[in-house]
């Protein structure tokens, strides 16, 4: 009889339990060619977690919107901005702007966050966290690449998206011009480089990660325009790792 109940128990051990928050999130993968690529999960935390998550960040961030320089002339960054960064890292520093670096301590929601994202990108292990609030379709981030040194030449960069719905968009870089020999008129060159597999846009949900991976900050620029129609706030977490 004990052998009979061990083996009951056996057999219901190796029944694999379904939890339906464990079930696999959709997940897109979006190869750019030459070893970049993108993984876009649209719904990757519940929306009232997300829900919850936005209000905490929106009320006890210390946000910022600086003054910054491009092309030697000053802007205020139209969005607000906060970074966060294991202590002991290189300093962060872009368009002439040295955030400081807040700890993960100072907002323990964070740490669950980041948790969340280790889970959902096994392998992966961030350090860093650049946050952005977006106060409505006026506010937006231009075209850059986050290639700075300190994130090496293969960063991977997952951002997580809180609040309204903003587009991102994906643009390669035009390709070098040759230095002579070139006889090939700019006007070809330009329509050669605006292809359809040249531009990607992704509709950035509540509770939605998108990660660019490889090569995508060396060959690949991207932004999240303005836009009329969105009046709410969304509010962005970019993990990166610092080498
Ligand atoms: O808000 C976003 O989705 C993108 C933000 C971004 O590109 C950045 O912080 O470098
Ligand atoms: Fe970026």
């Amino acid at each position: 009889m004990a052998s009979s109940s061990s083996m009951t128990a056996l057999k219901l051990n190796a029944v694999p339990i379904s939890n339906p928050n464990d079930t696999a999130k959709k997940t897109e993968t979006v190869d750019l060619g030459n070893g970049s690529d993108v993984v876009f999960i649209q719904r990757l935390i519940p929306s009232d977690q997300s829900w919850k998550w936005f209000h905490y960040l929106d009320k006890h961030i210390p946000w910022t919107r600086p003054t910054i320089r491009v092309f030697g002339k000053s802007f205020l960054q139209p969005r607000d901005t906060c970074y966060v960064a294991t202590p002991g890292l290189t300093e962060l520093s872009y368009s002439g702007y040295q955030p400081h670096a807040y700890s993960w301590d100072d907002y323990p929601p964070l740490k669950d966050i980041l948790d969340a994202v280790h889970k959902a990108l096994p392998g992966s292990s961030f350090n860093s966290l650049l946050l952005n609030r977006y106060k409505g379709g006026n506010d937006y981030v231009g075209w850059h690449a986050d290639d700075e040194k300190l994130y090496g030449p293969t960063p991977e960069i997952a951002s997580l998206s809180l609040g309204c719905d903003r587009d991102f968009v994906l643009k390669k870089k035009p390709s070098k011009k040759p230095r002579d020999g070139n006889d090939e008129p700019a006007s070809k060159r330009l329509k050669k480089s605006s292809g359809r597999d040249d531009q990607h846009t992704f509709k950035l949900k509540h509770g939605s990660l998108l990660v660019m991976r490889g090569y995508t900050q060396r060959d690949w620029i991207h932004s999240v325009p303005k836009r009329a129609k969105a009046e709410a706030t969304r509010i962005n977490l970019t993990f990166r790792r610092v080498f």
